[in-house]
């Protein structure tokens, strides 16, 4: 399988935060949802990526080449594409002054997509950036990244604080730019029910650590959540037990188990999971 983006073994350590030895590989053609609590890490792995901050140790390779050679930048920052949950550009620049900048910064900038985008997104063309709603603002951003025509998109917290109408439009912008097999997104986001729509891998990050890795048809299948009383929560294995929700009466177990293996369990009432169900029991899991 080629990778469009593979991490192995990155650490960053501040003074109150570990990254902790992680690794993610991203196959070219895919989307990777990235989710974690607030302050897990995801902001910064995406920012040691893009060389924004120097790693302690861990390799970086983006579309096959080490991106902490300096001969591959230049490369790696034509092909890759980045949007932050903020705005980069002068207030006082509008759509057309942001197309010329570009145009003279990026050799593949395509001024025909970007107006397409801005057309789609409804950006009116001389507006100041300076006037534009937060939801503006995020298009505006997002045709951005996409008009250099990178191979990868790095998306950290792209669709937060917008509407689902807006959001929904540029869900399906993300899914048209995978069509082509050699495009891939890594998107971090609280917003559990965008990634379970468009993602087809999950790695989950939990304080510094990656936890989880997988395909998300992998993850739905293969979790699950058992209602039971406190007595018969003590007759389940404990190894498939992931997380556990406590009150006075009964528990909510966080389960991993394949469904094939559910049958001997019909004593429990099963329910089926969702990203966020994941990301709660989880995270809980260490205040038992
Ligand atoms: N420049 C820095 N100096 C010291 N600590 C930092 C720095 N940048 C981030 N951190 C710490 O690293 C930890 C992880 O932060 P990070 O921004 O990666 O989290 P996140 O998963 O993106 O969170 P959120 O969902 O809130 O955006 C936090 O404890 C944060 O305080």
């Amino acid at each position: 399988m080629e990778y469009a983006l593979e991490i192995s073994n990155l650490v960053k350590n501040y003074s109150d935060f570990l990254l902790d030895n992680v690794n993610l590989k991203l196959p070219k053609g895919s989307i990777m949802g990235f989710i974690g609590e607030n302050g897990a890490g995801k902001s910064t792995t995406i920012k040691a990526i893009l060389n924004i901050i120097k790693k302690d140790s861990g390799e970086i390779r983006i579309l096959g080449m080490n991106a902490s050679d300096p001969e591959n930048e230049i490369q790696i920052k034509q092909q890759v594409g980045v949007v932050f949950d903020e705005n980069h550009f002068h207030d006082l620049l509008n759509a057309k002054g942001v197309n010329r900048f570009m145009n003279k910064i990026y050799p593949n900038w395509n001024q025909e997509l970007f107006f397409q985008y801005i057309k789609k997104f409804q950006i009116p063309e001389n507006k100041f950036i300076k006037e534009f709603s937060r939801g503006m603002k995020m298009k505006f951003n997002i045709s951005v990244a996409l008009a250099h025509e990178p191979k990868l998109l790095l998306l950290d917290e792209a669709t937060s604080g917008l509407d689902p109408v807006v959001r929904n439009e540029i869900l399906d912008v993300f899914l048209d730019f995978i069509q082509d097999e050699e495009h891939s997104i890594l998107i971090s986001s609280h917003i559990t029910s965008d990634l379970e729509r468009i993602c087809d891998y999950i790695t989950f990050v939990h304080e510094g650590k990656i936890i989880l890795s997988k395909t998300k048809d992998e993850l739905l299948e293969n979790f699950h959540i058992f209602h039971c009383s406190k007595e018969s929560l003590t007759e389940l294995d404990s190894s498939i037990i992931r997380g556990i929700h406590e009150n006075r009466f009964a528990c909510d177990v966080l389960i991993e188990l394949e469904p094939n293996m559910l049958e001997q369990y019909k004593n429990y009432i099963i329910d089926r999971v969702s990203l966020e169900d994941i990301m709660l029991y989880y995270g809980k899991e260490q205040l038992l």
